[in-house]
């Protein structure tokens, strides 16, 4: 049997990012362990995406260190990350419309042993569609023609940014069921709203706030069961404590 690393693959440290000459991201330091799913959270607007994108080099990095696997990624252009074995699913998804889900499937091969026989096996429905515009799959599917991409190709961390935004509860399901298979094979940074999905997928997690991080936990899990650190930086009540008012209300109803 392998032996687990314990190194983190991802480390970022001090790491300053801006936009259009404004700071989005403010001394950002985490890392990601080289197992498993770990969230990045926090309210709207705080740099979740921001942090993704500077890791990945669609913004502009104006300080810090990032290093993949021990090596320097910080002053590495995007097309080079993604090459180096970073998969990105951006927040919208960004299939191409006018091509198949085939095509699309295909321009996102990075070698000659792309991992198809995953990429079926998790997503079915996108083979049975493989030459519909994928312009023309709804939502949830997109969405998984997103993360397919990403999995065709052997990686050392996925980063995905709110893979089930917008979605049916139902698609939020095979989303999250989607992503734990992922995680076998790789480590996933992970934004994500859903909190119950969070609870069911993420190891640890990080929290941020003001482009900054002001929280990091080894349990996400802790860190939701914990009504003050989550209305202090998410600005929700705990699940536990909204199931409570759920109760005591419906219990108030003949
Ligand atoms: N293209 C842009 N131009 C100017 N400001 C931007 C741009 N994109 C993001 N910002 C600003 O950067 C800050 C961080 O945004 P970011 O999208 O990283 O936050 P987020 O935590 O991912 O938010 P959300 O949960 O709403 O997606 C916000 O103040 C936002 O208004």
């Amino acid at each position: 049997m392998s032996q687990e690393s314990t190194e983190p693959i991802l480390r970022v440290r001090g790491l300053h990012a801006a936009i259009e000459g404004s700071q989005v991201v403010d001394g950002v330091d985490f890392e990601v362990p080289a197992t498993g799913i770990t969230a990045l959270l926090g309210r709207n607007g705080v740099g979740k995406t921001s942090t993704i994108k500077a890791i990945i080099g669609l913004i502009q990095r104006t300080g810090g260190t990032i290093e993949l696997a021990g090596e320097r990624i910080d002053k590495v252009p995007t097309h080079k990350i993604i090459q180096r074995g970073v998969g990105y699913v951006p927040e919208d998804r960004e299939v191409f419309s006018a091509l198949s889900v085939a095509e699309n499937l295909k321009l996102a091969e990075r070698d000659e042993h792309p991992n198809r026989q995953l990429v079926e096996e998790l997503f079915p429905d996108l083979v049975k569609r493989s030459s519909q515009a994928a312009g023309s799959l709804s939502g949830g599917q997109q969405q998984m023609a997103s993360l397919a991409r990403a999995l065709l190709n052997v990686n050392k961390l996925l980063l995905v940014d709110e893979p089930t935004k917008g979605l049916a509860p139902k698609i939020v399901q095979e989303v999250a069921e989607a992503l734990t298979v992922a995680a076998h094979s790789v480590p996933i940074l992970l934004v994500e709203q859903n909190l119950s999905v969070v609870r069911q997928l993420a190891a640890g997690a990080i929290i941020l706030s003001g482009g900054k991080v002001v929280h990091r936990t080894d349990s996400a899990t802790n860190f939701l069961d914990d009504e003050a650190l989550t209305q202090r930086f998410l600005g929700v009540q705990s699940e536990e404590a909204l199931e409570q008012a759920a109760e005591t209300t419906s219990g108030g109803i003949v």
